[in-house]
């Protein structure tokens, strides 16, 4: 099989060393060959970490329209011109293998039609949770269940910088720092950071454990650009740790969203460290399932790229997943307990709570803070009302 790589970055160096490395072993799994012919890339004549003698490293992408080409690895990112890509390419009756979860979580439906229309793949293992195999998981392994949750940390540098705070110390520049120069975050880290990478993700995860198409903008998600690190501590004297969680529960309607969380110190995802990324399913006849693996990294990624390629070559490319209907995502009735850190004194918070909320309150730091009974947004922002909070957390794991 002739392929071309578009991108050769952190992930698409990791491919050219995972089919150098596991050569024999793919070969024999495949029945033939796998020849990377043409990479796509924005500067031909950039050193790269790996030895590309013998293919032709192009920044035109007519060369790779015009090539002698069964399969591309789309590792380059990007949406709006990735996306004309990848659609120039389905139409053309090449097999695509992605990592891209921006694109994706945007336009997987358009471009699942497209594939299906041409009989070809569209795989994207290394789109969600990085090495971790938990698409093909959903769709084939789990599929004879209804699926009722799924939950995560699906985001590998959020992870890592919530880690490196809690159990090192570490600001959290040294280690947002870190986790770009280990090739975790993006080329722009915004997206991680600001917990729109784990959005998409659980975007795409719940459209296919709940078989319906996800509208990403009806999911909410906040990141952690704005934690303090003064409520990483207090959650850990507490008996929490802080973690970007995402979460989508399926009842009728679909509840999702993405954002900081105390889990319970015992909860199996709060020991859930550094770049790794695990996702818990729960179906109705398997029960609770748990997937723990490295969400980022080059070798990693690519373990899941290149089991995509594999798949393309040994299973027939009758029918990439499609729902048939549109989510209606609620997420009013919601219930969390939750943590909440004061700038109001101890008389005041009391005041304002109580008879309201059940509530436990804590006066051992410097602020004053409480951790309530199970409330929805609603009674949340009721209880809340006139008092000056400085923080806010759903709370997992307690009762
Ligand atoms: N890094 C990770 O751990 C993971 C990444 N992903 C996803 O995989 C994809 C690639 O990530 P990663 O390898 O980290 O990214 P990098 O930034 O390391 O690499 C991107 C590559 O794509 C090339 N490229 C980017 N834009 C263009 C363009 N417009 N035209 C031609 N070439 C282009 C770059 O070329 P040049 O080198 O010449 O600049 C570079 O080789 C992304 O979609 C990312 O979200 C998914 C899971 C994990
Ligand atoms: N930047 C992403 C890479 C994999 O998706 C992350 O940190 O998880």
């Amino acid at each position: 099989m002739k392929i071309a790589v578009l991108g050769m970055g952190t992930v698409g160096t990791g491919v050219v060393k995972v089919l150098n490395t596991n050569k024999e072993k793919i070969e024999s799994l495949t029945g033939e060959e796998i020849k990377i012919t043409h990479v796509f890339a924005k500067n031909v004549d950039k050193a790269r970490d790996v030895d590309l003698s013998g293919i032709e490293i192009t920044d035109d992408i007519n060369d790779i329209y015009n090539a002698d080409i069964d399969a591309a690895i789309e590792v380059m990112g990007g949406i709006d011109h990735t996306y004309d890509i990848m659609m120039e390419l389905l139409n053309n009756g090449i097999h695509i293998v992605t990592a891209n979860k921006d694109l994706l979580a945007e336009k997987i439906d358009d471009l699942t039609e497209a594939a299906n229309k041409n009989n070809v793949h569209l795989n994207y293992e290394a789109a969600v949770a990085g090495g971790v195999p938990i698409i093909r998981t959903i769709e084939n392994s789990l599929n004879a269940n209804q699926i009722s949750e799924v939950m995560g940390i699906l985001n590998g540098t959020t992870n890592y910088i919530l880690t490196k705070m809690t159990v090192d110390g570490w600001s959290y520049e040294d280690a947002l720092d870190d986790a770009k120069a280990k090739g975790y975050a993006e080329a722009d880290p915004t997206n991680d950071v600001e917990g729109i990478d784990a959005l998409r993700k659980i975007v795409l995860l719940s459209r296919l454990a709940f078989n319906r198409k996800v509208d990403i903008k009806d999911v909410p998600s906040t990141g952690i650009s704005n934690v303090d690190a003064a409520d990483i501590q207090i959650a850990k004297d507490l008996g929490y740790i802080m973690k970007l969680v995402g979460i989508s529960k399926y009842d009728d309607s679909i509840s999702a969203s993405v954002e900081p969380i105390f889990l319970k110190a015992d909860h199996q995802l709060a020991s859930v460290n550094y770049e790794k990324n695990a996702v818990y399913v729960n179906g109705n006849a398997v029960g609770e399932t748990m997937y723990y693996g490295p969400g980022a990294g080059s070798l990693e990624t690519a373990s899941a790229v290149v089991s995509d390629l594999i798949h393309v070559l040994t299973q027939p490319a009758n029918g990439n997943f499609q729902p048939a209907e549109d989510a209606v995502i609620k997420n009013k009735a919601v219930e969390y307990q939750y943590y909440l850190r004061f700038g109001d004194s101890e008389a005041d918070v009391k005041k304002a709570l109580d008879g309201k909320v059940d509530y436990k309150l804590n006066t051992a730091h410097e602020s004053v803070v409480a951790v309530t009974a199970k409330l929805n947004i609603d009674q949340l922002q009721d209880a809340l009302e006139g008092l000056d909070v400085k923080a806010k957390y759903p709370v997992i794991g307690d009762e």
